[in-house]
């Protein structure tokens, strides 16, 4: 095998011995190598030395298997090829973004599964494709493999990276040294230093959590109180509204203003940084497809209006980023948590990220919510009736509400605002799925982690294994998974992440999403004329009709 793996030209990256990651991360050397170490070591010495040399020697040495069609991978688990052109398929599209479907990412990831239904093997939840000349890509939408590769991703030796492909539109608009996009040492450094200050014993610290429980509740209240008000001079029962536009200020509010200690006014937050950022964002999403030179083309003369409103955007994120930084000299708010001597310009990528990604993602995950609750009447009584007597959230009155937890957990499962999550292979590396099968994946491979079909498979979380189709919003499937006995291993649903490079703000982002969805449905009651929910999806996926809902006040 190892001789096999080296033949492919595919020494590794960050050690000179190959390594078997198992199912828990940890990465240790194979037996193999121990038996042939000097032939191995010589000969993998010889081809990292030409790898690094020649350019294109890893896509030259891989040509041959392409050319012939010959699997890449190895082990128990046989991914299925998925074909490059697949004329009178029927399939939605083709396996990779394009111009004319990157708008619609979730379709792309589909067509790798298109037909996969109809085999029994492990091709039904793992498909690849190889084309001659480029790396290989491997889709999996088997929770125990996903759960393995995100386990086994991190700065350790063999490790798997997180795929940067993805993201470059990201790092163009943000910097590139930032806990987002950097991967190995680097990674480690930025996790260390600004993941702190969102971890749950910070924020959850009783003095830290009543300061800002009071201030999130400040802030939400005073936005449902203007859509109160908007109600009541309207003289009508209820009203049609799109709600994503309200929940998105909402969100920034709550970063910029009581996370981050700065004061900006909610006018400006509506009328100038949201529309900025929404743009921005969008602009990061057609860049990654179609800029593929690389070239910032923001950064030209401002030839036309175009380049003229992109770079006002870029402006208005740039000082909404400074004014989020400006209460770092003063310690306020949760700045005196960042345990870091690096100076202020050292922190501006990552806030942006920070910025737009928490944006983003807090955003879909509360319209979701708001979404489903808006076509399930029954579920929103019960969440009304779990939260219409707390005013004050404090983090056992949270942990009470096991309703509105099990809402947001399926809200998380059905509709996840990251719909998969991008991996690279680092070396030829050996993963384990929790039933002992194993997996080679070759060096250099663009691994997607599918979490969006994942959670939507009847296999792994249909009526048999959860009591309810896994197509259906059912928040009490959650009770009958926790009545089943299995263990929480068993049932993740990759909402946040897994393993060492899960979500930095997922406590952060529970609290402002649960108080959120808790004050909307205190006050309003809302539905849909809609029963499908379609989506969209960008960075992150959303609710296709901008959360449509026709509210009353209760
Ligand atoms: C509440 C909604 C949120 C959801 C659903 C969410 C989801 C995720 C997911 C799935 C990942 C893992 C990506 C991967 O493994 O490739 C991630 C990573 C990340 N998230 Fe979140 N996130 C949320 C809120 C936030 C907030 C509030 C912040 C910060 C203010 C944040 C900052 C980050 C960063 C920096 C990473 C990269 C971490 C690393 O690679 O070490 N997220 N998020």
């Amino acid at each position: 095998m190892i001789l096999h793996a080296s033949s492919e030209g595919v020494a590794p990256i960050r050690q000179s011995s190959p390594v078997r990651i198992i199912g828990d991360g940890r990465a240790e050397t194979t037996p193999q190598a121990v038996a042939l170490p000097v032939f191995r070591s010589d000969f993998c010495s010889v081809t990292k030395t030409m790898r690094d040399r020649i350019p294109g020697y890893r896509r030259i040495s891989r040509l041959p298997k392409q050319l012939f069609h010959i699997n890449p991978f190895d082990g128990d688990i046989v991914p299925s090829r998925v074909p490059l052109i697949a004329p009178r398929s029927g399939r939605p599209t083709q396996p990779f973004p394009h111009r004319w479907n990157f708008h619609d990412p979730i379709q792309i990831l589909e067509t790798y599964f298109w037909n996969a239904d109809a085999e029994d093997g492990t091709g039904r939840h793992n498909r690849y494709l190889d084309v001659p000349g480029f790396a290989p890509v491997f889709v999996t939408r088997d929770p125990g493999l996903i759960r393995s590769i995100a386990t086994a991703t991190g700065d350790r030796e063999g490790q798997f990276d997180r795929d940067t492909l993805p993201s470059v539109g990201i790092a163009r608009a943000t910097g590139t040294d930032t806990l987002l996009y950097s991967n190995g040492a680097e990674w480690k450094k930025q996790r260390r230093i600004a993941a702190c200050p969102f971890g749950k014993t910070t924020l959850f610290q009783p003095e830290r959590f009543g300061e800002f429980s009071q201030t999130f509740r400040v802030t939400v209240g005073d936005r449902v109180d203007v859509l109160r008000q908007h109600l009541r001079q309207s003289g009508k029962q209820a009203v049609e509204m799109r709600l994503e536009p309200e929940v998105k200020v909402v969100m920034l509010e709550m970063l910029a203003n009581n996370f981050f200690g700065a004061e900006i006014g909610y006018r400006e937050l509506r009328e100038r940084f949201v529309p900025a950022l929404e743009r921005v964002i969008d602009h990061i999403v057609s860049d990654t497809v179609k800029n593929r030179l690389g070239i910032p083309w923001r950064r030209f003369p401002s030839w036309n209006q175009r380049i003229t409103n992109a770079k006002q955007d870029d402006a208005a994120f740039e000082e909404l980023t400074q004014l989020v930084l400006a209460p770092r000299c003063e310690g306020r708010a949760l700045w005196n948590q960042f345990k870091s001597a690096a100076p202020d310009e050292k922190l501006v990528s990552n806030l942006k990220v920070f910025l737009a990604g928490a944006l983003e993602a807090t955003t879909s995950y509360a319209t979701w919510a708001i979404s489903h609750l808006a076509r399930n009447p029954d579920a929103q009584e019960r969440v009304y009736e779990e939260v219409k007597d707390i005013d004050v959230y404090t983090p056992e009155v949270l942990a009470e509400a096991s309703y509105l937890r099990a809402v947001l957990d399926e809200t998380l499962r059905l509709t996840p605002s990251l719909y998969f999550l991008p991996r690279r292979a680092t070396t030829d590396t050996w993963v384990k799925a929790n039933d002992g099968r194993r997996l080679m994946i070759p060096d250099g491979t663009h691994l997607l982690l599918d979490v969006w079909h994942a959670n939507r498979h009847e296999d792994h979380w249909g009526v048999q294994q959860s009591g309810y189709p896994a197509i259906a919003f059912e928040p009490d499937r959650w009770r009958v998974l926790a009545e089943s006995g299995r263990s929480s291993k068993e049932i993740l649903h990759f909402g946040f992440g897994h393993g060492p490079r899960v979500c930095p703000g997922k406590h952060l982002g529970e609290l402002e999403v649960g108080l959120t969805v808790g004050a909307l449905v205190k006050t309003f009651r809302f539905e849909s004329a809609q029963t499908e929910n379609p989506a969209r999806a960008g960075v992150s996926t959303k609710p296709a009709d901008g959360t449509q809902v026709r509210m009353s006040l209760r």
